[in-house]
Formats: structure tokens, C-alpha cells, sequence
């Protein structure tokens, strides 16, 4: 069958959209999806997105991670499928649709996304970082060399490790710049690299900031490699609610595959 595809990005971290209303893409083979997302023998992509059809709400999200397998919320292609649903016509300025991770909200705004993200009701605070999943689980820490910091060496030691093994998780490296703006470099999980933006992985910054007292702003700027988002959130009684990541998501071209 032949497939169109688009091809979308939010802050760098690139996506493969493919509308799926007709349930005829071959969503379970790992192996195309892997090969699709592959940077020298496929399109390449962090990950690719399908849009199908949900019952009560504007659309479904289905993410699939570079590596072919089904995974947890991401943030960035959430923003990504909020812009291609606006381009199909499926929705105008806002929308609420289905994710893995439950129903989300979000607003349109020219190429600026909000996403609204779930509430985050726990997060972890250990010695050296902060664990807690907003969507996807992300392990935080802080760096004071980030310019320097070999990201794909450290991140994969940590994702592999104890107590993450096999299940593994996201890893991010943060330094303070000031009070509300923190930079972020992030290992991927089920990339296994660091990409040039997460979106849950800076949501998860931002409020693994506030909870460690290095802000008490709920508002936070956070600079990543492949550009800027922002995070604004609400803290009551420990619970992270009113979550929105912000920031711009784009088309980049089109094209069509054969699987
Ligand atoms: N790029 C993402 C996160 C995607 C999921 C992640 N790789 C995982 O498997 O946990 C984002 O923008 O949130």
C-alpha cells in the first residue's frame, strides 16, 4: 500500500505523521516503523505518529518511538499532531484528543502549541536527581558543564541502570541559568540518544525545579538544543495540576512510502 506521510517538528525533535482514520497502515510491524524513522536507510524521525479516529474527541494519538515499539506520552509529537490535525481541517484552534496517557487539551495559536499534559501527582527527590513521569518517566539531574557533557555515554549508563533496567527511562541534564529559565539536554529512551528537545522530559524539568526549591515561578523558560519551551504549572498540596508545555511545532515536507 502506498502511505502519505508528513514530516513535523517541535523544537527539533522530528516526528513522521501519517493519518491513519482508515486504520490501514501496518501499525504492528516494528521492523517498518523502525526502518521509516532510520536517518541513512529511511525517512528519519525520533518517532512517528499515527492520527486515528476516536469516538468522543477530535483524534487519537498513537506514538511509536524510533526504535519501532509502541511507547509512553510523547510531549513534543503531541504539540506535532495538534498542527498536522489543524492542517488535515480535522480541528480548528483548539481541540481535545486521546493519548496513551489519557484525554489532553490543547490551543492553537499561529506555529505555538499548548498542551495541556496530565496532573503529576508524585515526584521523587533523591540525592543526586529527581524521578517523576509526566506522561513518560523522566530521571533529572543537574550539571554544571552541560556545553561539554556527553549526553549519549551518561544518559544510556543511567536509562540501563539500576533502578531503571530494562523498563528504562528518559534522562535529563539541567543547569540554572536564572530563577524561571533552566537549560535541558535530554537521552531518549527507545531513541537511545539524546534528541534535540523532549517535551516531557522539559516538562519534567521544570517541575523537578520548583520541587527541589531552585524556582518558585510557575512559569519556566527551558532552552534546549533545538530551540525554546515554555512550562507553566499550578502546585497544590504537592500535586502538579494545570500543566501546559508551550512552544512552536512545524511542518517540514511530505512525501509517500510503500509498505
Ligand atoms: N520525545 C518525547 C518523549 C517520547 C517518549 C520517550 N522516548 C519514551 O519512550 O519515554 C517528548 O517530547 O515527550
Amino acid at each position: 500500500m502506498t502511505y502519505t506521510f508528513y514530516k513535523y517538528q517541535g523544537t527539533g525533535n522530528d516526528f513522521i505523521l501519517i493519518d491513519n482514520r482508515q486504520l490501514e497502515f501496518c501499525k504492528n510491524n516494528t521492523k517498518t516503523i523502525k526502518l521509516l524513522c532510520n536517518r541513512r536507510f529511511g525517512i528519519g524521525a525520533d518517532g512517528l505518529i499515527l492520527l486515528e479516529q476516536h469516538d468522543t474527541l477530535d483524534f487519537k494519538m498513537v506514538y511509536y518511538n524510533a526504535d519501532g515499539n509502541e511507547s509512553s506520552m510523547c510531549g513534543n509529537g503531541g504539540r506535532c499532531i495538534v498542527a498536522f490535525a489543524h492542517f488535515l481541517g480535522i480541528i480548528n484552534n483548539s481541540t481535545q484528543f486521546m493519548a496513551v496517557d489519557g484525554e489532553h487539551k490543547a490551543l492553537i495559536e499561529d506555529d505555538i502549541i499548548k498542551l495541556k499534559m496530565q496532573n503529576v501527582p508524585e515526584v521523587s527527590l533523591f540525592d543526586t536527581h529527581v524521578f517523576l513521569n509526566t506522561g513518560s518517566p523522566h530521571h533529572v539531574q543537574m550539571e554544571t558543564n552541560l556545553a561539554h557533557l556527553n549526553v549519549k555515554k551518561i544518559g544510556s549508563q543511567i536509562r540501563h541502570g539500576e533502578p531503571y533496567n530494562a523498563l528504562g527511562a528518559n534522562v535529563n541534564f539541567v543547569t540554572k541559568n536564572n530563577e524561571s529559565n533552566f537549560s535541558v539536554r535530554t537521552y531518549e529512551r527507545g531513541v537511545e540518544d539524546e534528541t534535540l528537545s523532549c517535551g516531557t522530559g522539559v516538562t519534567a524539568v521544570a517541575i523537578a525545579m520548583h520541587a527541589i526549591g531552585e524556582t518558585e515561578k510557575n512559569l519556566i523558560t527551558l532552552e534546549t538544543e533545538g530551540g525554546k519551551l515554555q512550562v507553566s504549572f499550578e502546585n497544590n498540596n504537592s500535586e502538579y495540576q494545570n500543566i501546559w508545555l508551550i512552544g512552536s511545532a512545524n511542518y517540514v515536507f511530505k512525501g509517500e512510502i510503500v509498505c
